[in-house]
């Protein structure tokens, strides 16, 4: 488990584990749908166990940010390191073998609701076991152990057995937090959590990915629309407008107000009708 990996205290005072390498370095990206630049010659350096929020308008290009360190999208000029891997660069094996590293969680959860808390934690191991597995019975008890490990860390030890589905839509996400432990990412790329929480479970599952993160030192990038959230739990805080980084601070030297005049600057589809 993370604990056992070496912590080091990187340039900017956070814990990470991999040494001072960027966990992710992006250069003059750029990211296009046919016509369209979604991003448009970015760059970006993130070190390993910093806490990134993504903000900015609806249709910026967060999401395709993500997912082009995700290996989903490919650039189609710049360069991309993911813990020291070119996403682009990789066959169909190795970008498994990275996205085994690399959490994702997602605004509407991406858990299998007819399935308890307790296996769909274990499906974060699924990536490192060779056969498939049905059932928690299927995994080995020190699995089992680690499971139930992280779901206590994230306040579910209670609630192990029960169905996702019938878990709040906080539960749920933790429950989708406490799978990235299990599956010991290196780095979360988190897609909106809490667009879909109310605002008390959406402080309480951010503040608790922060606190996993400093204590396990996995680096966190996470796009979120409420810009009070963003300055409470973010080391760094990167703006997105029409696809290019209009702010890229620590977040102790950013304001609200900054952040607010990105999304007051955004011209929205409707300004041209
Ligand atoms: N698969 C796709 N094909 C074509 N265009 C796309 C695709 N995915 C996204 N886009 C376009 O790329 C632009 C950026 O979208 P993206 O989802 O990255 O924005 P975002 O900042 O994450 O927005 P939101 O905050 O609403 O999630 C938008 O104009 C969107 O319509």
């Amino acid at each position: 488990m993370s604990t056992a990996l070496s912590m080091e205290t990187n340039v900017n005072g956070t814990a990470g584990r991999s040494g001072t390498a960027p966990a992710v370095r992006i250069a003059g990206a750029t990211v296009r749908y046919g016509a369209n630049t979604v991003l448009d010659g970015v760059d970006l350096a993130v070190d390993p166990g910093q806490f990134v929020a993504l903000v900015g308008p609806s249709g910026a290009g967060k999401s395709t940010l993500l997912r082009l360190i995700n290996g989903s999208v490919r650039a189609a000029s710049g360069t991309v390191s993911v813990l020291g891997t070119d996403p682009a660069a990789c066959g169909a094996r190795a970008l498994q073998a990275l996205r085994t590293r690399v959490g994702f969680v997602f605004q509407q959860f991406g858990l299998v609701g007819r399935l308890s808390a307790m296996e769909n934690v274990l499906m974060g191991s699924l990536g490192s076991l060779r056969l498939p597995r049905y059932g928690v019975a299927s995994y080995g008890k020190a699995l089992r152990e680690q499971a139930a490990t992280h779901l206590d860390r994230v306040g579910l030890g209670e609630q192990r057995f029960q169905r996702c589905d019938t878990l709040s839509g906080g539960q749920q996400q933790r429950v989708a937090i406490a799978r990235t432990l299990m599956q010991n990412a290196e780095l979360v790329l988190a897609d909106e959590p809490v667009a879909s929480l109310d605002p008390s479970s959406s402080v309480a599952v951010l503040d608790m990915l922060k606190r996993l993160s400093a204590e396990d030192g996995f680096t966190v990038l996470c796009s979120l629309h409420q810009v009070d959230l963003a300055l409470q739990v973010s080391d760094r805080v990167v703006a997105v407008r029409e696809g290019s980084f209009v702010i890229d601070r620590a977040t102790a030297e950013t304001s609200e107000e900054q952040i607010r005049a990105v999304y007051a600057q955004h011209r929205g589809p409707s300004d041209d009708d």
